[in-house]
């Protein structure tokens, strides 16, 4: 491995999501997702700790500058027994208590092992910065520096207001890659070949895990990884033989999932079968709620479980209007000019009012508020705006957010932020339903990619 005098600076970014149809479905690999990239991203950086001459440290230092109380320092070592590399949070002082962030930390520990099983040198410390659009969330904030296009939100993490764009996954993503591009050679690891695309996949599926401690679809990794696609799943029982970390063979067992030696990854990534047609836009909607409604995805399972042949009617119905929502949106995309005029998004239009009656019907058998009533209402208004196509409540439903599909003219926004910001919903039900804002992002076709690392300078300061 190279020393830390020739370890170059590097930065990656990697985009949020926002999942448009298949939520519950693609839990099961019969099924699958429609995902799209936005392009609100978050951005790492490492570069090499400067240490007075003779100083040895093992240490990485991360810090996430636009939060209060975000530096983690971690000491690293080789464990005995091909555990890996155990990662260690250190005390920033005495008296201060330990702040974790269980994501960059798992992240770290992942990273940090898979490498050492490539090249069982000294690993260098580094310092790695983390800075993220302003979409993710949803807190006032002031520029980083005065030109910089980076806000400081002035709040800890666990007071930062998420809007749901997937940050943890898009953190893990562009975290687990910037670490992997700096320590290996180009010819060890490079995020220009499939080959490495795929080993990143598979490594931050494998962490993002392991730090959310459950096993999801993971399509919010997939994404990250390789932008707007349909998405059905890898089988969950890939990661169960993976021993925690620091356990014997945990290095071993890792390099071999990472690599895919035993070809168990049955994962399906369709990059072709989402486009945006030209024209066309997504738009995001926050909405405050106030309420959380915990344990959706368990409900949701536990009902189809105990009324499988109601369940897979749905689930099949709209599996196939999924479908045909993703391949309109393609032809439209690739067949230009045909269907011109008021009649060109019909069909579109008509799909997503029958995807949407399904979804509600899932809600109503299973008592999951999925669509619930109140988005309904907020649904069924913006669709009435002259240029909106129509709209959805993305992943696993609930009350905080919708995503409308729209045509991308200044009029058709101006239209429908009088409806949105005007919003006043009726008290229904237990839940009312807030203020209802646009966020600053769209789609991006594009996944993870490297940056220029002084273009990530200039953005920070910029
Ligand atoms: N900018 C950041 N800097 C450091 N850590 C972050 C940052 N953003 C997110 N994280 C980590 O990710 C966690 C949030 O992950 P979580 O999965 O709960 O949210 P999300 O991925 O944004 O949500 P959703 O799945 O609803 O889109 C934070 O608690 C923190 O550990
Ligand atoms: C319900 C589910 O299908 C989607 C959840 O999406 P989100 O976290 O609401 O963006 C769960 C999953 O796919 O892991």
């Amino acid at each position: 491995m190279p020393d830390a005098q020739t370890l170059q600076p590097q930065a990656v970014s990697a985009p949020g999501k926002v999942f448009v149809a298949g939520g519950y479905l693609v839990l099961d690999r019969k099924y699958t997702a429609l995902v799209f990239g936005l392009d609100a991203r978050i951005y790492v950086e490492i570069e090499p700790i400067q240490t007075r001459s003779g100083v040895t440290l093992s240490e990485i230092i991360v810090r996430s500058p636009q939060f209060l109380d975000a530096a983690w320092e971690y000491g690293y070592r080789l464990t005995e027994g091909d555990g890996g590399i155990a990662v260690t949070q250190l005390r920033v002082s005495h008296a201060s208590s330990l702040n974790k962030n269980p994501f960059i930390e798992t992240a770290l520990t992942f990273a940090l092992t898979y490498i050492s099983t490539l090249q069982p040198t000294r690993i260098a410390p580094s310092n790695i910065s983390i800075l993220a659009d302003q979409a993710y969330y949803s807190n006032p904030g002031k520029p980083l520096t005065s030109s910089s296009r980076f806000l400081n939100f002035d709040v800890t993490l666990p007071d930062a207001h998420k809007t749901g764009l997937g940050s943890s996954a898009a953190l893990v993503t562009a975290f687990t890659a910037v670490v992997l591009s700096y320590y290996l050679p180009k010819k060890a690891f490079s995020l220009d070949t499939d080959a490495g695309k795929r080993v990143l996949h598979n490594l931050a599926q494998a962490s993002h895990c392991a730090a959310q401690g459950k096993v999801g679809s993971g399509f919010d990794i997939a994404s990250a990884v390789y932008g707007s696609c349909l998405y059905r799943r890898f089988s969950p029982a890939l990661l169960s033989s993976l021993p925690t970390p620091g356990s014997p063979l945990f290095a071993k067992t890792l390099k071999s999932l990472v690599e895919d030696e035993g070809g168990m990854w049955d994962v399906e990534i369709a990059k072709a079968k989402v486009k945006m047609p030209r024209g066309l836009r997504l738009v995001m909607c926050d909405v405050d709620c106030g309420s959380q409604t915990p344990g959706m995805v368990k409900k949701v399972l536990k009902w189809r479980e105990e009324n499988r042949e109601a369940a897979d009617a749905i689930w099949d119905k709209l599996q196939k209007g999924n479908e045909a929502f993703a391949a309109e949106l393609t032809r439209l995309a690739t067949e230009e000019g045909e269907n011109v005029g008021k009649e060109k998004y019909a069909k579109l239009k008509d799909t997503i009012v029958s995807n949407r009656a399904l979804i509600r019907e899932m809600s109503k058998a299973s008592g999951v508020p999925v669509e619930p009533p109140q988005q309904t209402a907020l649904l069924d208004a913006c669709s009435a705006v002259e240029g909106v196509v129509g709209g959805v409540v993305p992943g696993a439903g609930g009350y905080d957010a919708i995503v409308l599909l729209l045509e991308d003219k200044e009029e058709t926004i101006q239209a429908l932020r009088k409806v949105v910001e005007g919003w006043k919903a009726d008290s229904e039900g237990e839940v009312t339903i807030g203020k209802v804002g646009i966020l600053g992002v769209r789609e991006d076709m594009v996944g993870v990619r490297r940056e220029d690392v002084e273009i990530y300078k200039e953005r920070t300061t910029s």
